[in-house]
């Protein structure tokens, strides 16, 4: 327990190097951070008061990096867990914690990037933002459940985020919880398989004690029997208790065929919000507020050109944005109109069908697996980005007409022996793996939804 602390620099120093982190990260993330306590195996780390912002980044970026650090040098598994100075009870002379926030928000599964804050408000999603927001400010009582529903890639998700933010922001002892619906089906499914009881009753527990249930892409739970018939008693037992329930699926409710009248019913009991595909004013704004992150001045020409030729897919529209940043970083150019095209003459072909595109695929698939994209193309071997990085290889070469060599230029100068290597991987994964199978029939489906 002391060991940490006494060898707290060194561990901050030995991430700095394993995680090859720049001086100007180190300085602004971690340099910072003092240690804590130790308890339970659990160590808590100091956050200044004054990167109270930054708290749910630095969790978000830097927490596995202590944990893998930690454990490795003390060979003994910890648990990270963060506390802003602020936070701790000065009267206290134990130094009593307030994590409740911490905990919570580590709980609810939440995107930091997706927040009200950073969703751009157009007429294609007016309502459902308004109707998201009044259910954040007053969880449980204005509508009950929310059900937000259109096309792939317009927002829903973001939105869904935003109100678990919004509700742990306004209430830290609120319990919120965000979980895909493949999330969902899976802890259904395992905690069946397992045939035991105390699994069952954990799970229920997990999905009944909430304040706030957001389930995402609620179609892929219609028409699974048992994992249906659990979220139909998780759904009655907080909905009769006064708790939100927010959902979003592809249609609305009386547009999906297999929906049995006791959930069409119950879907409507609240409010039903649509988003639709955005306008060219509202495209522009999110590429622009979109580029705010990318430290070079980008022509307003090129964001005119994206969001003319890219139009019904959010998704679509960062990633395109995205490829041309990587291709002028990659080729060593400046962005220009004809880098633009260049970039995106996959993508976009005025009177062609429109191409899957390997930086689509990137996009789609980091963000089901609850990684960045940058972590996907990187040369970072941590555990958590193999294997994403691997499902992209696997679905380049089966989705697009990408060669091992392009795959392996697009993902990090690999060689394309580890594409391949990588692509055998996931096909032999597939064979046993019901988990992994259900993941990227889920992803094939956000990339073609057609
Ligand atoms: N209004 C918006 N402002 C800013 N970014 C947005 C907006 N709408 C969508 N996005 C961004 O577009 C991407 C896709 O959005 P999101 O995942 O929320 O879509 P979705 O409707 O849930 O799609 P799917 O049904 O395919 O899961 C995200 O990166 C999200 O941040």
């Amino acid at each position: 327990m002391d060991s940490i602390k006494e060898n707290w620099e060194l561990i901050k120093q030995t991430i700095k190097k394993e995680y090859d982190l720049s001086n100007i990260s180190y300085n602004t993330w971690v340099a910072n951070l003092n240690f804590y306590s130790v308890e339970k195996d659990v160590v808590t780390i100091l956050i200044p008061s004054d990167q109270a912002h930054a708290l749910s980044y630095i969790t978000n970026k830097y927490k596995s990096y202590f944990q893998v650090t930690i454990t490795e040098m003390m060979d003994h598994e910890y648990d990270i867990s963060f506390i802003l100075e602020k936070d701790v009870d000065e009267n206290d002379n134990s130094m009593a914690l307030k994590p409740q926030y911490n905990i919570n928000y580590e709980k609810a599964n939440l995107n930091p990037k997706y927040r009200f804050d950073t969703f751009v408000v157009g007429s294609n999603n007016k309502f459902a933002h308004s109707a998201s927001l009044a259910v954040a400010e007053s969880p449980g009582e204005a509508y009950n459940p929310l059900y937000l529903y259109g096309g792939a890639g317009l927002g829903k998700t973001h939105l869904m985020h935003s109100i678990g933010h919004f509700v742990l922001n306004q209430n830290p002892n609120m319990k919120v919880l965000y979980v895909t619906s493949e999330q969902f089906t899976n802890e259904v499914i395992e905690s069946i398989r397992s045939g035991n009881a105390a699994a069952m009753t954990k799970l229920r527990e997990k999905y009944r004690t909430v304040d706030v249930l957001l389930i995402d892409d609620v179609q892929f739970i219609i028409g699974k029997e048992s994992t249906q018939e659990e979220f139909f008693h998780t759904f009655n037992v907080l909905h009769s208790s006064g708790k939100q329930i927010i959902l979003s699926s592809d249609k609305p409710p009386k547009e999906m065929e297999t929906l049995e009248e006791r959930f069409r019913s119950r879907f409507e009991w609240g409010l039903i919000s649509d988003i639709q595909p955005p306008d060219y004013e509202t495209r522009m704004a999110i590429l622009k507020k979109n580029a705010e992150s990318y430290s070079k001045e980008v022509d307003n020409e090129i964001f005119k050109y994206i969001a003319t030729n890219i139009k019904s897919n959010i998704r679509e529209l960062e990633g395109a944005f995205n490829k041309i940043i990587a291709f002028s970083k990659l080729n060593n150019v400046d962005i220009t109109l004809d880098i633009a095209e260049e970039a995106l003459k996959d993508i976009i072909y005025p009177d062609k069908p429109k191409e899957i595109s390997p930086s689509f695929i990137i996009n789609v698939v980091s963000e089901q697996f609850g990684v960045n994209p940058e972590d996907i193309t990187s040369k970072k071997r941590n555990s958590e980005f193999v294997e994403p990085r691997q499902v992209v290889m696997y679905l380049c070469r089966s989705m697009t007409d990408t060669s091992y060599q392009n795959i392996g230029k697009i993902l990090g100068k690999k060689d394309h022996t580890t594409i391949i290597h990588g692509v055998n991987k996931i096909t032999e994964e597939l064979k046993n793996n019901e988990e992994l199978k259900n993941k990227i029939e889920i992803i094939r489906k956000k990339i073609n939804p057609s």
